[in-house]
């Protein structure tokens, strides 16, 4: 029995799975950075900068103190950006027990190593099973997750009942778990959908219109997969809640920070001040960078991915992009399966 459920951080994710928990008539701690925050959660239920008029659960507690928030804990739900999950991970290391079920939601790489979450995890957290990490991702904006509306996702771990715990703990009337094996291909699709967001946020901005949304979708999922099958993945994986899952909800979303990123992009903003005024993480501009050199490293094909790089890092117009996207050598439509395959139709 999974006691004492913390998560970290209170942000709009961790708030948004911290209901779902409380929901399901979990007392949760949820680890917030400011006092502040904790005092606005603890005295009037509230979290307003991260989850705007909603009022949540009494079950739900805050701390700023991450020892509070981990020692003892059976379950602990690590929802920090990308960009914090090595530095908190090694924090809590003094704290967790070897035996707590861990669960991360978080949708990226690290820059730099472009090592995947649970592989920042294992090496943070060297007297935890790394076979018992679990992935929780999917289509799944917060926005809507507190709001109670129908949301499904998917719990991936190595080990079958690590994933079933996970699944256990969150499932409800509305928010619907599935579980699967491929840690990697649900970490990979997680993250990289990111990117198309961004650029589903800029075809939207320069008008491009519904068909060339449909392309980016299509032919962004094609790259993802490369690159992830590539990296390890079940190719399968990409045609479930991870993947296709998760394109439509962030490419055809306002909720989107992605998407509302590219799409300020387009407006000509710069890339500095569209990050500050959001005010929350858009993980797919490192993940961009990330991606970018993943596909370098496994010698991977990623057009999309590339003209966004360059769009964002190397002052590319966001037009030309798409013209070199599309004045590209011509090629067949599943170019990366065997060649047999490929002419099999014509013979
Ligand atoms: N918002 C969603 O709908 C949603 C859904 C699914 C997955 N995610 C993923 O969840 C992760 C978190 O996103 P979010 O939407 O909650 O972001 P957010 O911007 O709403 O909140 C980020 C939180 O992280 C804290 N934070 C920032 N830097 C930190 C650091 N270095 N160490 C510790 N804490 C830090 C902030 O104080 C804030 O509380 C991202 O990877 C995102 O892709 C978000
Ligand atoms: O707001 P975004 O673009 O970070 O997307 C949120 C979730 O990942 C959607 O599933």
């Amino acid at each position: 029995m999974l006691k004492k459920v913390s998560v970290l951080v209170a942000g709009s994710w961790g708030t948004a799975l911290a209901s779902v928990l409380a929901e399901n008539g979990r007392h949760v701690l949820l680890w917030a950075r400011s006092e502040e925050q904790v005092q606005e959660i603890n005295d009037k239920h509230t979290n307003h900068r991260y989850v705007k008029d909603v009022v949540l659960s009494p079950l739900i507690k805050a701390t700023s103190s991450l020892q509070e928030a981990v020692e003892d804990a059976d379950a602990v739900i690590m929802v920090v950006p990308s960009s914090g999950m090595r530095d908190v991970a090694s924090q809590i290391r003094p704290f967790l027990k070897a035996d707590a079920l861990l669960i991360h939601a978080t949708k990226g790489f690290e820059a730099g190593s472009l090592k995947r979450m649970s592989e920042v995890m294992a090496e943070e957290l060297p007297e935890c099973d790394p076979t018992r990490f679990v992935v929780l991702s999917g289509p799944s904006h917060a926005e809507e997750v507190v709001l109670k509306r129908p949301t499904t996702v998917v719990v991936a771990a190595q080990d079958l009942q690590a994933a079933e715990a996970a699944q256990d703990l969150f499932i409800n009337g509305y928010f619907r778990v599935y579980t699967n094996a491929d840690v990697t291909g649900v970490e990979v699709a997680g993250a990289l959908k990111n990117i198309i967001g961004l650029g589903a946020g800029l075809t939207d901005g320069l008008n491009f219109g519904d068909n060339a949304k449909a392309a980016l979708v299509t032919r962004g999922l094609a790259e993802i997969a490369r690159l992830g099958t590539a990296m390890g993945a079940n190719p399968l994986t990409f045609a479930g809640l991870a993947g296709i899952g998760d394109l439509i909800a962030t490419c055809t979303s306002k909720h989107s920070r992605n998407w509302r990123a590219g799409n300020q992009i387009a407006q000509g903003i710069p890339l500095s001040q569209v990050l500050n005024d959001m005010g929350m993480v858009v993980e797919g501009v490192k993940t961009t960078k990330a991606a970018y050199e993943l596909a370098n490293r496994f010698e991977v094909e990623m057009p999309i991915t590339r003209e966004l790089h360059n769009v964002l890092f190397e002052d590319k117009s966001p037009r030309l992009a798409a013209m070199d996207l599309m004045g590209r050598v011509r090629t067949h439509e599943m170019e990366e399966l065997p060649s047999d395959t490929l002419t099999n139709g014509w013979k």
